[in-house]
């Protein structure tokens, strides 16, 4: 069975090395990623996996997997940063408190579907001004949901989380593993 990663993210593609998920091809889903009316984060997320794989053509016997990673504080999505400005603006709101991180997975064969969400409560410390213009500077925001990479230079700002790192950086793995072997994959290194 062919896998199938609809996915830019290239953690998501690192993440599925580790747990010896061979992908055979690489085909992003461009969709709007712009959040319904009063839409609550984990919905959202669910919705925006959900989205990502409907829009990723395959033949019937490959097997498709898509993802989201949406960052909650309280009610409030914060998704990737369009420029600097607005990822100093989620960094500020994140600094000193607790926020949860969602990833949402979704997988297709045919007409089956299985799909998993797993939340990661995570603190971050006060960032100082210069922690805050330094992290700015150095770009790691671009492109990461609230506007930073738990895996990067960031991670310092992280004294403590609960749940998934894996899910934090974009695919969950021992989730992700679990619903690729539902669906009949098998993982390197695991007995036919
Ligand atoms: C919070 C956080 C997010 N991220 C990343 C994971 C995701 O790639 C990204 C959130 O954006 P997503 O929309 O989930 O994914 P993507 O746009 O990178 O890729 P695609 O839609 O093609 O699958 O933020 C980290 O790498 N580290 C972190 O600590």
């Amino acid at each position: 069975m062919r896998l199938v990663l609809g996915s830019a993210s290239p953690r998501r593609a690192q993440i599925l090395a580790q747990i010896g998920a061979r992908v055979d091809d690489i085909r992003p889903a461009d969709i709007d990623e712009t959040p319904a009316r009063a839409e609550l984060p984990r919905a959202y997320c669910n919705r925006m996996a959900a989205q990502k794989l409907d829009a990723i053509t395959a033949d019937p016997d490959d097997l498709i997997l898509a993802a989201d990673t949406t960052v909650a504080l309280g009610r409030r999505i914060l998704g990737k940063p369009q420029d600097a400005a607005e990822a100093a603006r989620f960094l500020l709101a994140l600094s000193g408190r607790r926020h949860s991180v969602i990833t949402a997975v979704a997988l297709r064969h045919g007409a089956r579907q299985w799909s998993r969400s797993v939340v990661t409560a995570v603190r971050m410390k006060r960032l100082s001004d210069a922690e805050l213009n330094e992290y700015l500077a150095c770009e790691e925001w671009r492109g990461k949901a609230g506007g930073y990479a738990i895996q990067g230079r960031a991670g310092a700002f992280i004294p403590w989380i609960s749940g998934s790192f894996t899910g934090v950086m974009g695919l969950p793995a021992a989730e992700t593993a679990q619903i690729l072997r539902a669906a009949g994959l098998q993982l390197d290194g695991e007995a036919a």
